[in-house]
């Protein structure tokens, strides 16, 4: 349903809930509570509960600008509508993994959607050491459907370009062209550290052959419009309980490689997997947790290969899609590409700006240091061995002894 507004105005706790209460997405006579629990970089969420039914309602509104930097940094509002038109577009293959959305106002540039407050964030969830035995298999989903029915190997290509005019969004490509692939490879005036690791960084900055592989990789991002990405599939977009999986905050969508939310997941897990080194002291339960999350790396990855093959052979489009070789062809650049993605995502949550919680929240600044050191190791190894990653396996196996080296 899209309403009729004629202005913008950001929403304060009392107007989100005149509006809601005027649109009847919330009962008027009832009585309620609203408090904003926005701890993004970008936007305001609101969550509004009529306190008699105990019924809630999540109103994300984006802002003309990032909130994390302030009116400086302008930013469009029609993310907001690229937000929720995405999320319907995944709703259409996988609605169990997306949260509702009931409603999307563009002139508000605002989005009213189910409450997922049942669930945890899963970046939250997994520096408590927790475990989500349904995980891999909800994302392997999410990506082989989201990814396979928004390429060209789902879709007609008429179908196809009708999409990518949907889902132009230079403003939040233009974030990760600058933020991801291009500040932390040079003394960028928005990268932060700490000066223990400049030599570290220092060393990526002298480094040609690591910053030619990462002008590849985001001449991929720019030009490989492969399909409808996600295109900040972290670990804090992600909501998760032990049976439930929702995938959030898809303002960044566009027409981008397929292994760019794969790497974006896999980043974040190893990202994870390296600040427990200084999470967990005991070793026995630090190496159980560390095993379990490469395990979810590597049934990510298997699920989202065999239910994209399935999807493949049931509904592929074109007449080469039944050519011996094709698949396993296009499931192995998806590879090469997705660790190479992964490695760029490492190195910028680390040096670049805004990091992760997982590794900046380690109170030992010695031990912090360490991990961060280890994440740079990791991150240029991903991107300099992409090319000879075969099988999952390969790619667990660098993970494992790239940050002992
Ligand atoms: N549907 C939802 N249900 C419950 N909480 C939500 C929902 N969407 C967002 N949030 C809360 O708001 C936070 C920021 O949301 P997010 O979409 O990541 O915003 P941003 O675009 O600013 O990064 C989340 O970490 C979560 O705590
Ligand atoms: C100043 S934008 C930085 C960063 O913020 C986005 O993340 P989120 O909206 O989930 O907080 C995205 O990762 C951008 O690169």
């Amino acid at each position: 349903m899209i309403t009729k507004q004629t202005a913008y105005e950001p929403f304060t706790t009392d107007s989100v809930v005149d509006y809601l209460k005027q649109r009847e997405l919330i009962n008027p006579e009832s009585p309620v509570v609203c408090e904003e629990i926005g701890d993004g970089n970008l936007n305001y969420v609101f969550r509004v509960t009529a306190t008699d039914s105990n019924r809630s309602l999540i109103v994300k509104q984006a802002l003309p600008y990032a909130k994390v930097v302030g009116e400086s940094w302008p930013l469009t509002l029609d993310r907001a509508r690229i937000e929720s038109e995405s999320l319907l577009q995944a709703a259409k293959v996988v609605p169990e993994l997306v949260p509702a959305v009931y409603e999307n106002n563009p002139v508000l540039a605002s989005t009213v959607m189910e409450d997922l407050s049942s669930h945890t964030v899963l970046r939250k969830g997994l520096i408590e050491g927790k475990r989500y035995p349904e995980l891999a298999k909800h994302i392997g989903t999410y990506l082989a459907y989201t990814l396979f029915y928004s390429s060209d190997f789902g879709l007609e290509p008429a179908a196809k370009k009708e999409l990518a005019t949907r889902f132009v969004n230079p403003d939040l490509c233009n974030i990760t062209e600058d933020l991801v692939f291009t500040d932390p490879f040079f003394d960028h005036e928005t990268n932060d550290f700490p000066e223990a690791l400049r030599p570290d960084v220092e060393e990526i900055w002298a480094d040609d052959n690591l910053k030619l592989e990462a002008a590849k990789l985001k001449q991929l991002f720019l030009t490989k419009g492969e399909a409808l990405i996600h295109g900040d599939l972290h670990t804090g977009s992600v909501f998760v309980t032990e049976g439930s999986t929702k995938v959030i905050d898809p303002e960044f969508a566009f027409l981008g490689p397929i292994g760019f939310d794969v790497g974006a997941f896999i980043a974040n897990l190893i990202l994870n997997y390296l600040s427990q080194e200084a999470r967990l002291t005991d070793t026995s339960e630090r190496n159980e947790f560390q095993d379990y999350l490469l395990a979810v790396i590597k049934e990510t990855w298997e699920v989202f290969t065999e239910t994209f093959s399935g999807l493949w052979k049931q509904d592929g489009k074109g007449a080469f899609i039944t050519v011996p070789g094709y698949l396993d062809y296009v499931l192995s650049q998806i590879l090469q590409e997705t660790v190479g993605f992964a490695g760029c995502k490492i190195i910028r949550r680390t040096i670049g700006l805004s990091h992760v919680e997982d590794i900046d929240g380690i109170e030992n600044s010695e031990a912090r240091i360490n991990v961060q050191r280890a994440a740079l190791q990791v991150g240029r190894k991903l991107i300099l061995k992409r090319e000879s990653q075969e099988k999952i396996e390969d790619v667990i196996a660098l993970v494992r002894g790239a940050g002992n080296e």
